[in-house]
């Protein structure tokens, strides 16, 4: 059963959860004018084992994939980060057109979609532990920009939707290395937030990518085919599945671009 307050829009988080209106909270605006250049910024590096995919599901707010992350079997290192961390899902945001979805929105951007790969610090004995540290979550964040041309890498993901169309349906999905969705540059942003969901812990070092990965309008359309009631309820669909940016106060976002 979805907790009572879940119909309840972004703005009404803070009465369950005081941290939604805390002083780093996500997504934010990431606009040039308030970035800083940090040329000791490291680049990043994902090393995923194809074989710890495991399922594929519909939760009623988004179509996540689920790892196996009981060890140190796909993880995400370098960039901001001080060590290793554990790849646990990857899920998608996105919104009911193109011309909007995604959580970050650059300069006034908002694109069509917003891709988080997940990782939690093996440092602390689990991802519940990890949720409760400054430094515990590392979040991926890649855009989607709709062009004309589908990408084939998003062919694996949108061919098992009809699979997971209602909330609490799951299918197995194996066999897949998420670094095959990353755009060419590895360019990034970073900066300290929290989850865009409810509790809104602020864990989450984030890593925002500066180039998008092109999907096609029709592959959008695939995503806002979810639904987010489950199979014997009446229909919803699963779209504008997106935080509004919250007030950055005087968080310092650090680019390794000049
Ligand atoms: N969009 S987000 O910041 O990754 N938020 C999440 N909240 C619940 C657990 C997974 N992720
Ligand atoms: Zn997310």
């Amino acid at each position: 059963m979805a907790p009572h307050w879940s119909h309840l829009g972004p703005d009404h988080w803070y009465k369950n959860y005081p941290i939604a209106k805390g002083r780093r909270q996500s997504p934010i605006e990431i606009n040039n004018k308030d970035v800083h250049y940090d040329r000791s910024l490291l680049p990043w590096f994902a090393s995923y084992d194809p074989g710890a995919a495991k399922t594929i599901l519909n939760n009623g707010k988004t179509c996540r994939v689920v790892f196996d992350d009981s060890f140190d079997r796909s993880v995400l290192r370098g960039g901001p980060l001080p060590g290793v961390y554990r790849l646990r899902q990857l899920h998608f945001h996105w919104g009911s057109s193109d011309d909007h979805g995604s959580e970050h929105v650059v300069n006034g951007v908002r694109y069509a979609g917003e891709l988080h790969l997940l990782h939690w610090n093996p440092k602390y004995s689990n991802y519940l532990d990890a949720v409760r540290r400054a430094d515990g979550i590392a979040v991926l964040a890649i855009f989607l920009q709709v062009r004309k041309t589908p990408k084939p890498e998003m062919k694996r993901i949108l061919e098992e939707i009809n699979a997971i169309k209602t909330k609490g349906k799951e299918a197995p999905f194996t066999n897949f290395d998420p670094s095959i969705l990353f755009p060419k540059s590895h360019d990034y942003w970073t900066y300290h937030g929290s989850f865009t969901t409810p509790p809104c812990e602020e864990c989450i070092t984030w890593i925002v990518l500066r180039e998008p990965i092109i999907v096609s309008s029709d592959q959008m359309a695939k995503l806002r085919s979810l639904s987010k009631n489950a199979e014997n309820e009446p229909v919803l669909p699963l779209v504008d599945n997106w935080r509004p940016t919250q007030p950055r106060y005087f968080r310092m976002v650090s680019a390794s671009f000049l």
